[in-house]
């Protein structure tokens, strides 16, 4: 088992990490699809699409809908459609996972500081931890626009070893997607590889973590039993 003595701050992925937030990005996408008189799309397979921020979720949304590849202002003139119908979706189908809330105070109350690095908008980050009861929690939320590219860069883990002056062994990733387990992996981070979110239908241990979680629970007991 991985050794993480040295970790005293954690970056936490939002989507299909702490909160399960495909119904609404689902309802939002058909929301867009159907203002454009196009095609609708299952749940299942718009959690195929999330991952890589929303313009790309549009994007693939946009070329299953037209069956080919996505024109750039086409794709330009949608994405205030989807931002106007996700911001009124936001949280209503969506619920955190199980153990989430009492596994963060836990790490917090036991030292550990922790972040929300995301792929999703900065400006739907903020009031969707705010309505899961989340913000005191965390030190700094960075969205997938806060900074100059998002993951599976390295930027926004390296730029919280800035802020936070620590060495990259002292930081530990966790996430349910490859774009996290690159995250970490090229930024020298620890990762823990969550099993129950989205990552394009492949398990996440392909993309070798340090460790592989079915439940968020898991990460207390990794952590804190010392
Ligand atoms: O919005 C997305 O595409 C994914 O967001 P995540 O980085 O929190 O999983
Ligand atoms: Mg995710």
């Amino acid at each position: 088992m991985t050794n993480f003595d040295q970790i005293r701050a954690i970056a936490f992925d939002l989507d299909g990490t702490l909160v399960d937030s495909v119904p609404d990005l689902a309802a939002a996408t058909n929301a867009t699809l159907l203002e454009l008189e196009l095609p609708q799309a299952s749940e299942e397979q718009v959690r195929g699409w999330v991952g890589n921020g929303a313009k790309m979720l549009m994007r693939r949304a946009l070329s299953f809908a037209l069956g080919n590849e996505v024109d750039e202002t086409r794709l330009t003139e949608t994405m205030p459609k989807f931002m106007h119908h996700y911001g009124l979706f936001l949280e209503k189908h969506s619920c955190l996972y199980p153990n989430v809330l009492s596994t963060l105070t836990a790490l917090k109350q036991a030292g550990y500081r922790l972040a929300v690095v995301t792929n999703k908008p900065y400006r739907f980050t903020v009031p969707l931890l705010e309505a899961f009861g989340l913000t005191d929690l965390f030190d700094h939320v960075l969205g997938g626009d806060s900074l100059a590219q998002m993951k599976p860069d390295p930027l926004p883990l390296n730029h919280l070893l800035q802020q936070w002056q620590i060495k990259p062994q002292q930081l530990l990733m966790i996430g349910d997607s490859k774009n996290d387990i690159l995250a970490a992996q090229s930024a020298n981070v620890a990762v823990i590889g969550l099993t129950y979110g989205y990552n394009y239908g492949e398990h996440i241990s392909l993309s070798e973590p340090n460790e592989v979680c079915d439940d968020f629970g898991q990460i207390g007991q990794l952590l804190l039993s010392k």
